[in-house]
């Protein structure tokens, strides 16, 4: 399946194991209740010990480079084993780096995230599109020809991109869209050529009302084919038990993303691996019962 397109390869993942990420975020504060150092070998035995965890339980990981970015160097080399060890045990991993710039400089994102070989490479990144859909796409053309992906950022988790994602523009032939919602449809139509997903994804945040950021009537039929990376259940407030309200039809299409509330299950107690491996099957579990 590796050689396989990035969209086919996560449908695979979604039936293999179902919807559940398990995110590899070794905030300080859990690095402490795990016992380890606010080192860069604090942060690899964390990344190594969530994908040991993670392998055969759940489908997709998705390590967050910014505390791993932290450490510099070390924590950049710290990153490479995890990244390394999880897909050796057949993980799908989305590098949560969100870069994003002018096209030439994405070009360069490409190079160290989605090229086979590269000591950073990941199954998919996140990218942010600040400078124009436009400008990500050498970086997407890059992924797809690679059968990797990308997931770009429209209507984030997080309160504060409330104001800027429901700007409206009137860019484009559908003048009145808001920011999030032009992203998504110059994403989707990347995604026009598949009958399931496409390689091309958006972050949603589960903590939002959808229809407020300019998903209405026809977003299900327009982003049928776009994976979508949702962040914000559990420690930032979303339910799973929300899902089907919130994604509608897009839920089939839904990576669900959970980090700090089942890595606070991974004590430094000698129980702590089991606890977490344990919390993660519950929740796919759990999860399961919804997206069936
Ligand atoms: O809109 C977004 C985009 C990315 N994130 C990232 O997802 C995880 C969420 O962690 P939790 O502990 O489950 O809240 C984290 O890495 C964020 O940087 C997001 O939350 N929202």
């Amino acid at each position: 399946m590796s050689g396989a397109p990035f969209g086919a390869r996560l449908d695979g993942a979604f039936a293999a194991h179902g919807h559940l990420c398990v995110g590899i975020d070794p905030h300080p504060y859990l690095l402490q209740e795990w016992g380890l150092g606010r080192d860069a070998a604090g942060v690899r035995d964390f990344g190594l010990r969530v994908v040991e965890a993670a392998a055969g339980r759940v489908g997709i990981v998705k390590p967050q480079v910014a505390f791993f970015e932290s450490f510099g160097s070390a924590g950049f080399a710290a990153l490479e084993d995890v990244l390394a060890a999880a897909r050796a045990v057949g993980l799908l991993v989305i590098g949560d780096a969100k870069r994003g710039d002018i096209g030439s400089t994405n070009d360069g994102y490409a190079a160290a995230w989605l090229t086979a070989g590269s000591s950073l490479e990941v199954d998919a990144l996140t990218v942010t599109a600040y400078t124009g859909v436009g400008a990500l796409s050498g970086l997407l053309d890059t992924a797809e020809a690679a059968g990797k992906g990308a997931f770009v950022l429209s209507a984030t988790s997080n309160p504060e991109a409330r104001v800027l994602q429901t700007a409206t523009t009137d860019a484009g032939e559908n003048p009145g869209r808001t920011v999030a919602r032009l992203v998504a449809d110059e994403v989707a139509a990347r995604n026009t050529d598949r009958t399931r997903l496409g390689d091309h994804g958006l972050v949603l945040g589960a903590t939002q009302r959808l229809e407020d950021y300019g998903f209405t009537g026809d977003a299900g039929r327009t982003l049928s084919t776009t994976p979508v990376l949702a962040p914000g259940f559990g420690f930032q407030g979303a339910s799973f038990d929300s899902i089907p309200a919130v994604f509608g039809q897009l839920a089939p299409n839904v990576v669900v993303s959970v980090s700090r509330s089942v890595l606070a299950l991974g004590s430094a107690s000698p129980a702590g691996a089991a606890g977490l491996a344990e919390a993660i099957e519950r929740e796919s579990a759990a999860l399961g019962e919804v997206l069936r």
